[in-house]
């Protein structure tokens, strides 16, 4: 008899869904972390504090007024570090509190210390001062995430040469930055430090970035950010960085370009924090990035009672995916399956401007051969977009020729990570441009746009045939 039904390693998305899952068919669960409160990377260094950052800096900056009130408009003329952290810490304090309740009153228990396998069904937990016990479980989840990849060859010294980590905790806003790792990451925070009025300078090594974006709405982003004279720089390694006499950081390129900044934010990507799993114990290996593989149906890895769900299992990564998978694993592993997830999850990057995806992008549709239209709606177009004196924004949407249905929608601008829910309804519902020409949207909205869009679609694509026509279902 061991005891617990679950035990669950990381209190991060992933770990926080499934235990609560688990709970509510009332089986014995424990959470088990490491670091000093629950909530993950993603309430303690992720998504979390970059977004709360974000809504600061636009804030403290008028931002989102400058399409009025001209560029030079600012709502706090000298934006310290301190005033981006404030609004942190209480958001932080909040999201904890939520958690720490819903695990009470869900009777999930929790201990803190860091995991590892002893064997299949034992775990041990070394808590922080030095205490050692173990637990007997029937089955584990994995939900470990990941922590920043930090090569060797960067001199990180926690001051100015910093990973996204860090960032959290500079003493003061850089005049200039280098952003090395055009990742989601390396362009949220190039373009939040850019709209605090820092230099910016973005350096990737590929040629391209975020390629998963489709190719128009990027072209519309990338040149936002040329035209507020961000410096990109693609197919651009870097050889060394280094600090010079006055503190300053320096990045030398393997073209042998240099360049200065005061602060480096070193973001290429992420490690999978299974190292001091002992996974061996259990006869499982991770990949070169710390992740482990597992059955994407069901999050089970190779070995049975074993599930791993969240960023340690690679692709999207993302907070909201990763609580899909937690409580889908949770399920499989107290004999509750789950249903398959609809096909369509949407991609928000939530940069300045934000960008947002769901479905296929036009390359996509392209390389399928699916004969294709798409429409196009501008955020200048709408009258919400006067009044907000929005002057960028665009929403795309590409419709199946054939069927009609939506097959991607696609959105740059305010708002872009809320607008693309209703595209992601309509796209896993099955929904055609008719369903933009024919419904009424609240005016004056930026949700408007979607009509619009589909318009410009339908108007190309002309009447539906009479057997690709959607027949209305009665309601009830
Ligand atoms: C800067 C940044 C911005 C992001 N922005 C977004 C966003 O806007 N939207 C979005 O959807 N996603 C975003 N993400 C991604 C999101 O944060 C992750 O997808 C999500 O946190 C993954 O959740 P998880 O449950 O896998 O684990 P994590 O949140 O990574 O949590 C894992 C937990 O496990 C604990 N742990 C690890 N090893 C052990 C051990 N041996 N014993 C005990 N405990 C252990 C860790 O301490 C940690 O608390 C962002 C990530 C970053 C870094
Ligand atoms: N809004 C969101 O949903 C959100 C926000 C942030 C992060 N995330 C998640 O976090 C994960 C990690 O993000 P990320 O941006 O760190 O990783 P990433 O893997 O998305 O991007 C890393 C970038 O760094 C580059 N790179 C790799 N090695 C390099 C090197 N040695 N030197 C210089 N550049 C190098 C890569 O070419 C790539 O462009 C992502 O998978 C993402 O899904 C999501």
């Amino acid at each position: 008899m061991f005891q617990y039904d679950l035990v669950v390693v990381g209190s991060g998305p992933a770990g926080r869904r499934a235990a609560i899952q688990a709970a509510k068919l009332e089986k014995k669960v424990l959470v088990i972390e490491k670091g000093t409160r629950v909530g993950g990377v993603s309430v303690h260094t992720g998504t979390i504090p970059s977004k709360t950052m974000r809504e600061t800096a636009l804030n403290l900056s008028g931002w989102r007024e400058r399409g009025f009130y001209g560029r030079s408009y600012r709502v706090k003329q000298e934006i310290s570090a301190d005033d981006l952290r404030r609004r942190l810490l209480i958001t932080l304090d909040h999201e904890v509190d939520v958690l720490e309740h819903q695990f009470a009153r869900n009777r999930v228990q929790q201990m803190r210390g860091r995991a590892s396998f002893v064997d299949r069904n034992t775990l041990e937990i070394v808590k922080e001062d030095g205490e050692q016990l173990r637990v007997t479980t029937a089955s584990v989840l994995l939900a470990v995430g990941t922590r920043p990849f930090r090569p060797d060859y960067i001199p990180f010294d926690h001051d100015r040469i910093i990973d996204s980590d860090e960032i959290l905790e500079i003493k003061q806003v850089p005049r200039s930055m280098i952003v090395i790792g055009a990742g989601v990451i390396g362009v949220e925070y190039a373009t939040i430090f850019s709209a605090l009025d820092t230099n910016v300078t973005l350096i990737e090594p590929r040629d391209t970035m975020l390629d998963f974006i489709d190719k128009e709405i990027l072209q519309d982003f990338t040149y936002q950010l040329r035209d507020r004279n961000m410096k990109l720089l693609f197919g651009q390694p870097v050889d060394k960085i280094e600090k010079d006499e006055g503190g300053k950081c320096r990045v030398t390129l393997k073209t042998g370009r240099t360049l200065t900044a005061d602060m480096v934010l070193f973001a290429a990507g992420r490690m999978g924090a299974t190292d001091t799993l002992n996974l061996p114990a259990i006869g499982i290996e991770p990949d070169s990035r710390g992740r482990i593989k597992v059955d994407p149906e069901t999050f089970q890895t190779s070995v049975p009672g074993i599930y791993a769900a969240g960023d340690v299992v690679g692709f999207p990564s993302l907070a909201s995916t990763s609580m899909e998978q937690g409580r889908i694993a949770a399920r499989h592993a107290v004999g509750a399956p789950a249903n398959e997830p609809p096909h369509f999850f949407p991609y928000g990057i939530y940069a300045v401007p934000e960008i947002s995806t769901c479905g296929l992008t036009e390359e996509e549709v392209q390389q399928r051969n699916i004969p294709y239209e798409c429409g196009i709606a501008h955020f200048r177009e709408t009258s919400r977009g006067h009044i907000m004196g929005l002057d960028t924004g665009m929403l795309k949407m590409i419709f199946s020729l054939k069927t009609r249905r939506l097959l991607g929608a696609h959105i740059v601008g305010e708002g872009a990570t809320e607008l693309i829910h209703i595209g992601q309804a309509v796209l896993n519902l099955k929904g055609t441009v008719e369903y933009f020409v024919e419904n009424t949207f609240n005016y004056p909205t930026l949700a408007e746009a979607y009509k619009i869009a589909g318009l410009d679609a339908w108007n190309r694509m002309g009447e539906a045939k009479k057997d690709t026509e959607v027949v209305p279902q009665p309601v009830g």
